[in-house]
């Protein structure tokens, strides 16, 4: 029986680490797998999905665009992408009923919380003899950790700020069987050496630890590790509440018409120098563009990009997630309305 399991790798990493990043790299890639992606998204937004889809989907040649069944898309590479919202049992329970168009599942926790639930549910009666855990990687921001921050905008460790927030960083950090350190790239090569070890002075455990960038990891040291019987070990040393960590963090949605673009940006760090916002993610309708722009926020740190052409029929709009803690969502509507052209 435990033959016909398929392997499940949790990620899980502070908001902004590069999750997304890492997970768009292993379904672009031929890795001789076939990975199923699974991307759990707030039910108020479907932007990470869109995020993923709207990248690797026009970067894999003949995609079927054609959702097969729940939420579930298919690459022509063999890989498959998948959206969950509140259904994560059934969405499972769809993806077992594929197990032979699936080697292994690797799912996005988000950001706010820790990946302890969805552990219990892969190990519930529904779903525990079709999924194993193979490991639970961390994902964690190297330009923050260079600096002693757990990210962009948090507080510094040793000075804390916001012991919550070093709580849920620290106690992801701890369920790791891999950290794999992103964006290396915007860390001095010097600097850059020295993350694992300043990774290891926060760590009471021994993982594995990757330096990485832009999500590009060789695909052998992500799968197969099989280490359910460790991860038993990290969950019963953490002692947390997920519910109340997570319900710590607000998302509000904004959505408008078109926008100047550095309009935009400049309000949104207007917004972040005054409120404890952690992180903007969406798509941004240009005047005279057929593309849309993604625009991503991490902290101060703000990139803008285009994915895909605005498809015929499609309704046009700037949609964005803020995502932060004590935020004033009257202030934050009113003030990125001021980037609206007529
Ligand atoms: N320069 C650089 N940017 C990166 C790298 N990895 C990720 N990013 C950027 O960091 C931002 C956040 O990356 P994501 O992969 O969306 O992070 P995430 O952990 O999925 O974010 P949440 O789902 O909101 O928690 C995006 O703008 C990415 O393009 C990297 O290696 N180098």
């Amino acid at each position: 029986m435990n033959k016909q399991k398929i392997p499940t790798t949790l990620v899980t990493g502070f908001l902004g680490s590069g999750k997304t990043t890492l997970l768009s790299s292993v379904l672009k890639q031929a890795t001789g797998r076939r990975v199923a992606v699974v991307v759990s998204v707030p039910l108020e937004s479907s932007i990470d999905s869109e995020i993923l889809r709207g990248t690797d989907f026009d970067a894999v040649e003949d995609v079927q665009r054609l959702p097969l069944g729940n939420r579930i898309y298919k690459l022509s590479n063999g890989n498959l992408c998948c959206a969950v919202q509140h259904d994560f049992t059934h969405m499972m329970k769809e993806l077992a009923q594929r197990s032979d168009d699936i080697d292994h599942v690797m799912i996005e926790t988000p950001g706010t919380v820790l990946p302890i639930s969805f552990i219990r549910r892969l190990n519930s009666d529904d779903l525990v003899d079709h999924f194993t855990i193979d490991s639970v990687i961390t994902v964690a921001d190297g330009p923050a950790l260079s600096e002693g921050r757990y990210s962009s905008t948090s507080g510094r460790i040793g000075k804390v700020i916001d012991p919550d927030l070093q709580f849920l960083y620290q106690a992801q950090l701890d369920i790791a069987d891999v950290v794999l350190i992103s964006k290396t790239d915007l860390v001095f090569s010097v600097i850059r050496k020295k993350l694992p070890e300043k990774l290891r002075a926060l760590l009471s455990h021994d993982p594995e630890i990757i330096t990485m960038q832009h999500g590009l990891v060789n695909p052998d040291l992500l799968f197969n590790r099989d280490c359910s019987s460790n991860k038993k070990v990290g969950i019963d040393k953490i002692q947390i509440d997920e519910d109340q960590v997570s319900n710590g963090f607000d998302s509000v949605m904004i959505e408008m018409g078109c926008v100047d673009s550095d309009l935009l940006v400049s309000r949104l760090q207007m917004l972040i120098r005054e409120q404890d916002v952690y992180r903007t993610k969406g798509f941004a309708e240009l005047p005279n563009k057929m593309m849309r722009q993604v625009v991503q926020g991490v902290g101060s740190r703000i990139d803008r990009s285009y994915d895909r052409r605005w498809a015929e029929g499609e309704v046009r709009s700037t949609r964005l997630q803020i995502i932060g803690r004590h935020l004033d969502a009257e202030r934050l509507k009113a003030t990125l309305r001021v980037a609206e052209v007529s």
